[in-house]
């Protein structure tokens, strides 16, 4: 058997994961929806081999609050590229890395999801993926007629039958339906093509889809979300996880749930690679890296932060900045990944601004150190289960990803943990070759 190896992706979405990188003095704030720097960034992540590029997505601008007073004007984060239309010119510049599109099961109609993703599929020749998202945000729902959101029960009853008609219209085709025979006339076998014909608690769809069998039949399925409803859903039918454990232990944890739901669904539990998102912080000294550490403390923005906090924490806004958090606090959560932030804060005594300051740099687990010391935490978490990769989501770009490349990639390689060359031609094929 070959020997497990890691998978790694990078989340190129905007500027970068600090909610201020922005004002990193590195970085062009000009240059988010430019789509030059992400064919520079894919290309540079596929040169490294790279499982993937990975763009996250909200349908709702996400810091248009102004409470408290003066947060609003100071959020980069509220226009982006498109997933979809990004990665389809991403594709083309592109020819081995993977392009993970997240795309919500909330709002949009299943038909539409489908044939965009075999459509890109079909562009880039087998590198594309869905990342499955139930929408939460009371803001997204406000732009599709909704005053409030789904519940959590509703968005993930959606989710499920949304991805099984997707993947139901994946089938319409036989890989082999065309015969383009000029001869007899006869374009297709009509044999080789069904309807779908699902009618469903949310969604009436016949079918056929209006893309022929895909290079990978089924795009790859990714899948964010972590309470039991979302690990059940990765476990039926994503082909990766995207988590963000707060440690080992919990991405242990974790990894063994999904395996566990995989197996419930008569499935491999191989089949479904755990990646959690990582922060990494690179430097050649330690002194450096400290260095590093306190720039991006400094250009974090408590007051626009608090604003942009709200969507995970409904209550934040009843504070003052140097209000300590009470322990009714952690009820006040939306999501299953921000609890375990709020009993943290909670148990710390943190005041407001110390949460807002600690968010801000980021939400994902910061790996900070030289790149032997990176590489060191990487190879732990990877050898003892806690994950099967890396979604690496960095502080700012493009300079936080090209560190990592640059400095901590060889490494990895040179120990075994990562592919020195791409094993496959889709995205599927590298991301089960390890
Ligand atoms: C690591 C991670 C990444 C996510 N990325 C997105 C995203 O890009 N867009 C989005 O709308 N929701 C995103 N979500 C939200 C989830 O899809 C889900 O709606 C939310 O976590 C609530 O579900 P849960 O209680 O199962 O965690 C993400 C969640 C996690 C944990």
């Amino acid at each position: 058997m070959s020997k497990r190896m890691m998978n790694i992706g990078a989340s190129i979405r905007g500027l970068g994961y600090n909610a201020s990188a922005w004002r990193h003095p590195e970085v062009d704030p000009a240059v988010q929806e430019s789509i030059s720097f992400y064919i520079e960034l894919a290309q540079k992540a596929e040169a490294a081999k790279l499982d993937f590029v990975f763009l996250a997505d909200n349908l709702a601008a996400t810091s248009m609050s102004d409470s408290p007073k003066g947060a609003l004007g100071r959020g980069h984060d509220n226009v982006t590229l498109e997933p979809l239309t990004a990665l389809a010119a991403v594709a083309v510049s592109t020819k081995r890395i993977g392009l993970v599109a997240t795309c919500s099961t909330s709002y949009q109609q299943p038909f539409h999801v489908a044939r965009q993703f075999a459509s890109l599929d079909h562009i880039s020749g087998g590198r594309s993926a869905w990342n499955v998202v139930p929408s939460y945000r009371q803001t997204e729902g406000a732009n599709f007629g909704l005053a409030e959101p789904l519940s959590h029960n509703e968005r993930y009853e959606r989710a499920d039958e949304f991805v099984t008609v997707v993947k139901g219209l994946w089938g319409s085709w036989d890989r082999d339906a065309f015969v383009y025979d000029k001869k007899s006339g006869i374009f297709f076998d009509p044999g080789k093509v069904r309807a779908l014909n699902h009618r469903g608690k949310y969604f009436e769809v016949v079918g056929p889809l209006t893309a022929s069998h895909s290079p990978q039949g089924s795009p790859a399925i990714f899948q964010a979300g972590e309470s039991g409803a979302g690990i059940e859903l990765a476990g039926k039918f994503a082909d990766a996880v995207y988590t963000v454990p707060l440690d080992k232990d919990a991405s242990i944890k974790q990894r063994k749930l999904v395996r566990q739901a995989a197996a419930r669904h008569g499935r491999s539990e191989h089949s479904v690679k755990v990646i959690p998102g990582i922060q990494p912080i690179v430097a050649t000294t330690r002194k450096e890296v400290d260095e590093k550490f306190e720039l991006l403390r400094s250009i974090a923005d408590p007051v626009k932060e608090m604003g942009r906090l709200i969507v995970q924490f409904k209550d934040i806004t009843k504070f003052d900045l140097d209000d300590v958090l009470p322990v009714s606090f952690i009820d006040s959560c939306t999501t299953s990944s921000a609890r375990p932030i709020a009993e943290k804060a909670v148990a710390h005594r943190w005041t407001v601004r110390r949460l807002c300051q600690e968010m801000a740099i980021g939400q994902q687990r910061i790996v900070a150190g030289t790149p032997e010391e990176v590489a060191a935490d990487l190879a732990d978490w990877f050898s003892v289960g806690a994950c099967d990769g890396f979604n690496v989501s960095p502080s700012h770009l493009p300079g936080g990803l090209f560190e990592f490349i640059d400095q901590v990639i060889p490494i990895l390689q040179d120990r075994g943990l990562f592919r020195p060359e791409y094993a496959g031609r889709t995205l599927r094929e590298n991301l089960n070759a390890s």
